[in-house]
């Protein structure tokens, strides 16, 4: 029980943390034996020379920890003002008994992605001690199976492990698999093509000649993502589940309480909406597996409708082959990422600018014929992904919104910055979006400076003609990550969201009603803002709404 001093201080910490004081309580019951092991640590290390940049704890082994989990946006900003004027692009940290090496700098950046390093410097700790337990619900056995696979994730396995048989090579094929059917044009344009035609069905129910009001936050949630289930599982899932699109928002927003592995009897919540999630998803396999025939020419098919693209189906297949159980399968297929996030920050942008969205239409217009046959407008999604000004918005909105800390371990002894820098086995690595992506030096501009959404901030002009050139290094710009574990769906999602935003600017005339907190729906004065809660965890959302009236034109 906690009395009222203890209570004070929590307050008192948790204000110069910039925590809540309930998190912070969850925090430190959790952060306790991290933080014990953590003051032993600092104890034995404390003698170690200044090399690399090491960043202060005012109190040791606990306040960065702390301050890491639960208010990432500040924590990156301190490292961010540490490493500012340093001749150092690493800084170290502990995080409880780990010692961690926050990776800056291009050259790094490159090193830390690059193929010398992908079997020195992997992902493969983090997901057998966080994302497999919790996010894909794998019991102990079935973990240890991953951790037993020391062949690698590249498709030659790690030399001395070339006897384990290629399907059972888990990291390979997990990897393989989604690389090959999200990413691959001739799997993927199936798929760009059906999302493109059941977005069409959506817009189509808001009749020709009518203005009604909507909020971008609340489309994009509801219409955009039922498009996306469809496009990926098929109709199935959502007649079996109407309420599925419902679970899923509801599971978003405890996914990183979930990841962060806290007990059950702490804080129940995550687990609950992972299991509402994934009940429907193992439901919905038990349904469309029944009977399938995997010899007939469905099974090999870009789409049909039970198990919808190939994707899932691929993965469902080889995960069977190599007996994963079936909640384990609806799991991992359940943490599909969604760029949810991205296509309501570009609408906003979009929208909000009079100006910007009369480009928008006129680019988009050169990325459109016309149907021979039916006399309607059609995009071509090959020259609509590569129109200059929407690809320049794009890249700005993932530059300032996608905010992720890439985290892997180190296997064996690496040496990073110019070899100025040696990093122990057993350290862990973070590579920040928010470092790169916000530097000043890279992307900052006269008038434009870094932090600020500019649309034509990655535009050139060359003989009046628009061209889009990144504005900064492409190594200080990671939003898919890099490397081997780089985003399979990054294709996938850059089409996605230029068909939702083409078909949106040029069947409807908009026009901006005024920002709302989401939360209430209550007007607010002023516009939307990244949701910094989310910091370091993934896509930042917007904090506010966005309500407009819309009017469908053809
Ligand atoms: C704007 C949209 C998206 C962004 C910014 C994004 C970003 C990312 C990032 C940062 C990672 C982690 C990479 C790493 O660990 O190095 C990732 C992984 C992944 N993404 Fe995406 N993603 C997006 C959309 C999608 C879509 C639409 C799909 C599929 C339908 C998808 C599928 C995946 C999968 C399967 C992984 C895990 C790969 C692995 O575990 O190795 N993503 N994504």
């Amino acid at each position: 029980m906690f009395d009222t001093s203890t209570l004070s201080s929590v307050g008192a910490l948790s204000e110069a943390l910039g925590i809540t004081p309930k998190y912070l309580l969850i925090g430190l019951a959790s952060c306790v034996g991290l933080a014990l092991l953590s003051c032993k640590f600092v104890a034995a290390t404390s003698n170690r020379p200044a090399s690399p940049q090491t960043l202060g704890d005012p109190i040791p082994g606990l306040y960065n920890t702390l301050q890491f989990m639960f208010n990432n946006y500040k924590f990156m900003t301190r490292a961010q003002a540490a490493l500012q004027g340093s001749r150092h692009s690493i800084l170290r940290f502990s995080l409880g008994p780990k010692t961690v090496y926050l990776v800056t700098g291009q050259q790094n950046v490159h090193a830390v992605f690059g193929r010398d390093l992908v079997h020195d410097v992997t992902n493969q700790e983090q997901m057998t001690r966080y994302a497999l337990p919790t996010l894909y619900k794998m019991n102990p056995a079935e973990v240890r199976r991953w951790e037993a696979d020391l062949s690698g994730v590249t498709k030659a396995p790690i030399p001395g492990t070339e006897h384990v048989p290629s399907h059972q090579r888990l990291w390979y094929n997990y990897e393989h698999i989604y690389a090959e059917y999200l990413g691959k044009p001739q799997y993927m344009k199936p798929l760009v093509k059906r999302y493109d035609d059941i977005l069409q069905q959506v817009l189509n129910s808001y009749p020709v000649g009518e203005w009604s009001t909507v909020s971008v936050q609340k489309l994009c949630r509801d219409e955009v993502t039922r498009t996306l289930v469809d496009t990926l599982f098929g109709p199935r899932l959502m007649e079996l589940s109407p309420d599925f699109v419902d679970r899923l928002w509801a599971f978003d927003e405890q996914v990183f309480q979930l990841v962060m592995g806290l007990p059950k009897w702490l804080n129940s919540k995550p687990a609950k909406a992972h299991d509402a999630y994934v009940g429907p998803i193992e439901r919905w396999l038990e349904v469309v597996s029944a009977g399938f025939d995997w010899d007939a020419a469905e099974a090999e098919s870009d789409w049909e409708p039970r198990f919808g693209g190939r994707a899932v189906r691929q993965l469902y297949r080889w995960m069977k082959e190599t007996d994963w159980r079936n909640e384990v399968i609806a799991a991992t297929l359940g943490a599909l990422v969604f760029a949810i996030p991205t296509t309501m920050w570009m609408l906003m942008e979009i929208i909000k600018d009079p100006s910007l969205l009369q480009a928008i239409r006129e680019e988009v217009a050169t990325a459109t014929t016309t149907d021979p046959d039916s006399g309607k407008p059609v995009l071509d999604h090959q020259k609509l992904v590569a129109l200059p000004l929407l690809q320049s918005i794009w890249t700005e909105t993932l530059r300032l919104r996608i905010n992720f800390n890439i985290v892997h371990d180190v296997k064996r002894p690496v040496n990073l910055d110019n070899g100025r820098t040696k990093i122990e086995r057993g350290a862990l690595l973070q590579v920040p979006m928010m470092v790169a992506h916000y530097d000043e030096t890279v992307w900052g501009a006269a008038d434009h400076p870094a932090s600020e959404f500019w649309a034509e901030r990655h535009i050139r002009y060359a003989i009046g003609e628009r061209k889009f050139v990144m504005a900064g290094h492409p190594a200080a710009y990671f939003p898919f990550g890099g490397g081997a574990n780089i985003c399979p769906g990054r294709q996938l999602a850059k089409h996605e969201i230029f068909t939702t935003v083409a078909l949106i600017v040029s069947r409807f005339e908009l026009e901006v009603l005024g920002w709302t907190n989401p939360v209430n729906g209550a007007p607010s004065d002023r516009a939307a803002q990244s949701d910094l809660r989310y910091c370091g965890a993934g896509a930042m959302p917007p904090d506010r709404d966005l309500r407009i009236r819309w009017k469908r034109t053809c």
